[in-house]
């Protein structure tokens, strides 16, 4: 990481830090006080999502359905398929409490970064103890691509939406496949809720 002045924030972003076993304690040793920020959302939506990343990469990979189930006769589900497993968040976040207490760690609602950026990025900005410079007027709804937009850039003066990975239409997914997630989730989603003191609101 490089040296940061008084003043200044480094950030670097590693989507695979917060499953990884040995990460807790390799950035503890670096920094204690290092922020943690964490992107959430649905479990079950993640790991269709995760789905759809690695079929746009391989479309030869078996359907969703049969990665998910160990045995699809009994419904016992496979945890060590990774889009099931990086989902078990509180699993997850338990081997980062050994190290990091709570508060250094903020949980952003990957369904609330859609719906309200803007309040999304107030908690982020809060949390870093920054001045909430980015707000509504920042965003617009593209209605093409379906998620909000910076209405500028960063040094430009052009709107920027992300680009065509993110956003990806989900395959159709059988309902009864769902619905077994979903109640695999639940407990660990609880669990989760508990620990970080915030309903994320992931079950219907
Ligand atoms: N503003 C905006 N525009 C587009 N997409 C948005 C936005 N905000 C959040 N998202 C959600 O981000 C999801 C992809 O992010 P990931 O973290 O999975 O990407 S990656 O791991 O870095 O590839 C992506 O997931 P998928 O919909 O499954 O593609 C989006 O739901």
């Amino acid at each position: 990481m490089p040296k940061t002045l008084e003043g200044q924030i480094t950030m670097e972003k590693t989507p695979s830090y917060f499953v990884t076993r040995e990460a807790p304690a390799r950035i503890s040793a670096m920094s204690r006080d290092t922020k943690l920020i964490v992107v959430v959302r649905d479990p079950v939506t993640r790991a269709i999502s995760d789905y759809t990343q690695t079929l746009s990469k391989k479309p030869d990979i078996p359907s969703f359905e049969s990665l998910t189930f160990k045995n699809r006769t009994t419904g016992l589900i496979d945890t060590s398929w990774s889009a099931i497993q990086i989902g078990i968040y509180a699993k997850h976040l338990d081997n980062w409490l050994h190290y990091f207490p709570m508060e250094q760690i903020l949980f952003v609602s990957g369904e609330r970064l859609i719906s309200d950026p803007a309040g999304e990025l107030g908690r982020v900005q809060d949390f870093l103890g920054l001045k909430r410079i980015i707000t509504d007027k920042h965003f617009y709804f593209n209605q093409t691509k379906g998620f909000p937009c910076l209405k500028k850039a960063e040094g430009s003066s052009k709107p920027h939406c992300l680009g065509k990975t993110k956003g990806r239409t989900h395959p159709n997914i059988n309902p009864e496949v769902v619905q077994r997630l979903r109640d695999f989730y639940r407990p660990f989603n609880m669990k989760f809720y508990q620990m970080t003191g915030r309903f994320f609101g992931w079950e219907d």
